[in-house]
């Protein structure tokens, strides 16, 4: 997947995207939007891969918003095609097949908190800072954020950081749930490379199955997702992942799972 704009590695089932716009804070115009998505569109097909870590190039920056120079000419369709874009490509992620871990570096601001929040769980180093300050600029988040940050903050919090534009600290985004863990810059991709790792151990169509029940049970009653999930539960017992685990616990020994 080569591409100007992103940086795309990987550590054995891991995959790592690295969004590589430094001078101008990793920011995202329609360019590493598209690669992005492309990207993405890659890894879901790749049975290699069991879990992705999205972060930002340089010391500074995770990613600093969506590109306000490229922004700042559009008009009312530009700005509707624009925001589309970035709801697909954060839409992507959140229905990858494979968990995807937010290593947070740095700014996390606007498009940048977007796509953290589109991630499954979010890891930040102790000098992140995250907000949507769109409202400074004039306008409203435009991928996704006024759904998904209410989804895992709390209306109140996110209507405060929705309507103040304020940026926050690693240590307040932990407090309100918006991140899992606070690290060391030097330590953050040693811990999102060691969750990355555990999940790659454990059963690949279970892991998706999980992330699908969290995603797709969130936005529905609670008798109906509990019912999606028993159907999802059920599901896995016709895979050899369940019987390889199973009698691998039952034998005493490491499970071997197999990328069906
Ligand atoms: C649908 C989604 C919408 C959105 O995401 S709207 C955008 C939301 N994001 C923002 O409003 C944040 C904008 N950036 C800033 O507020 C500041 O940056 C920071 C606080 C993050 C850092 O400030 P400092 O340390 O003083 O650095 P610096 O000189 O402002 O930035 C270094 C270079 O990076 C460019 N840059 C930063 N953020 C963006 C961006 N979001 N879009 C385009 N360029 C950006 C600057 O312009 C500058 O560039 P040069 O060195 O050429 O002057």
């Amino acid at each position: 997947m080569d591409s100007q704009n992103l940086i795309y590695e990987t550590a054995g089932a891991v995959a790592i995207v690295t969004v590589n716009r430094p001078k101008v804070l990793n920011a995202l115009n329609r360019a590493v939007l598209l690669e992005l998505d492309q990207t993405f569109a890659g890894i879901a097909a790749n049975r290699g891969i069991a879990a992705v870590i999205v972060t930002g190039a340089g010391e500074k920056s995770f990613v600093a918003g969506a590109d306000i120079a490229e922004m700042s000419g559009f008009g009312v369709a530009e700005a509707r095609e624009f925001s589309r874009l970035g709801q697909q490509v954060f839409n992507r992620i959140e229905e990858l097949p494979q968990p995807v871990i937010a290593a947070v570096n740095g700014f996390a601001l606007g498009g940048g908190c977007e796509l953290a929040t589109a991630c499954d769980f979010r890891i930040a180093a102790t000098k992140a800072r995250f907000g949507q300050p769109e409202v400074s600029l004039g306008v409203i988040p435009g991928f996704g954020g006024t759904q998904r940050l209410p989804r895992l903050v709390g209306r109140g919090m996110a209507a405060q950081l929705l309507f103040t534009g304020d940026m926050i600290s690693s240590e307040e985004a932990l407090r309100i749930g918006l991140v899992n863990k606070v690290v060391p810059a030097e330590a953050l991709m040693e811990e999102a490379k060691a969750i990355a790792g555990r999940i790659a151990g454990r059963g690949p169509l279970a892991v998706s199955a999980a992330k699908a029940a969290l995603r797709e049970g969130s936005n529905m009653d609670l008798n109906r997702a509990l019912a999606y999930e028993a159907e999802l539960f059920a599901g896995g017992f016709s895979t050899a992942d369940q019987k390889e685990g199973m009698a691998a616990f039952l034998q005493k020994r490491q499970a071997d799972f197999k990328a069906e």
